[in-house]
């Protein structure tokens, strides 16, 4: 059985053309684009890529983009009133305070500020609250990317034995909340789980959120599962050359791809969607901020 690459860069390629539609559509009732801010702390080089990147990205789909670039010894005090002013600016619709902070400041009290109807990475306990009671309100990006991904191989989930390896908040939790929502029957694993390999065997829906490169192999995998790979992991590659690394999941992709029915590559798989429904989140905040519903996208 040759597996299905689920090609999740094609995916958010699609839903930030449909959104380009959607924010221009915005734009000519409401006057103004979606404008998202994005606070990056800090010279962290990760952070760095990814906040440009969806500051491009928020571009080129028509919104509008605030970057707030602040150094790593900014106090806490400081980080925190730029989170009240952001809230008050009526020109922000969302707000993104890129993690991990650097050492020394506490993201907890700073997320906590952040206003829920701005909070488009779905962290404040309020929307935390909101998914967890299954009421409308924002949800965490790459948990909601990577349920549009099982979701384009498997409409229909209710019944399925789904699996989660991880129990972040900012991932593992969400995600089983929305397999719940969908009617699978969830299991979330962790560092404590015993016989992780054969809790994995039950998954017709595994989803692997653990920060361990290729950690899950065929072993963890039952014949014809829906793999979704959210590890995002950089190794060391010196078949590249010197110093040189490359990206890998928390899946070990050639030992699973044979088994797998369905399956997230790293790169381009729920990475790329994370941006994109970041974006959707932008759009969706800039809507129910003025009592509009949801858009369709
Ligand atoms: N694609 C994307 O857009 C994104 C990707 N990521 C990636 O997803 C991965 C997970 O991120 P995040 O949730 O923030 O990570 P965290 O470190 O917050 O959580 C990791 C989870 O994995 C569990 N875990 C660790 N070791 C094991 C083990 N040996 N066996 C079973 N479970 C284990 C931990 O268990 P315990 O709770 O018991 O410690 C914890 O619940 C990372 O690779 C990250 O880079 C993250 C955000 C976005
Ligand atoms: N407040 C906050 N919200 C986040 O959502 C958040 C964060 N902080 N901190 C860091 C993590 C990580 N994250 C990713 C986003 C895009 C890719 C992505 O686009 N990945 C590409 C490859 C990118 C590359 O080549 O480096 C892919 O998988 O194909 C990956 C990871 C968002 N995060
Ligand atoms: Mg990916």
């Amino acid at each position: 059985m040759s597996a299905i690459i689920i090609d999740g860069k094609a995916f958010a390629a699609g839903l930030r053309e449909r959104l380009t539609g959607a924010v221009a559509a915005f734009g000519a009732s409401v006057g103004t684009a979606p404008g998202l801010a994005v606070v990056l702390v800090g010279e962290d080089p990760a952070s760095q890529v990814y906040v440009r990147s969806k500051a491009k990205q928020t571009v080129e789909i028509g919104m509008r983009s605030i970057e707030h670039k602040l150094p790593a010894s900014v106090s806490q005090r400081d980080l925190e009133d730029l989170v009240r002013r952001l809230n008050a600016d009526d020109a922000v619709d969302g707000i993104l305070v890129q993690l991990p902070l650097p050492p020394g400041l506490d993201a907890t009290p700073v997320i906590a500020l952040i206003d829920p109807f701005k909070d488009v990475d779905g962290l404040t306990d309020a929307s935390a609250g909101r998914l967890a009671s299954g009421r409308a309100g924002l949800v965490p990006c790459t948990p909601l990317g990577a349920m549009m991904l099982i979701n384009s191989v498997l409409p229909d989930i209710a019944g399925a034995e789904a699996v989660v390896v991880g129990r972040s908040n900012l991932v593992g939790k969400p995600i089983a909340q929305l397999l719940l929502q969908q009617n699978a029957t969830v299991t979330i694993a962790h560092s404590r789980t015993r016989d992780l390999a054969a809790v994995c065997r039950r998954a017709d829906i595994l989803v692997a959120a653990v920060g361990r490169p290729e950690m899950l192999g065929a072993d963890h995998v039952k014949d014809g599962a829906v793999v979704i790979d959210v590890g995002i992991n950089r190794i060391p590659a010196p078949d590249l050359g010197e110093g040189k690394t490359r990206l890998v999941g928390d899946v070990a992709f050639d030992a699973v791809v044979g088994k797998a029915r369905a399956i997230t590559p790293v790169p381009g798989g729920v990475g790329p969607m994370t941006i994109a429904c970041l974006l959707r989140n932008t759009l969706t905040a800039a809507r129910l901020r003025r009592g509009l519903a949801d858009t369709a996208v």
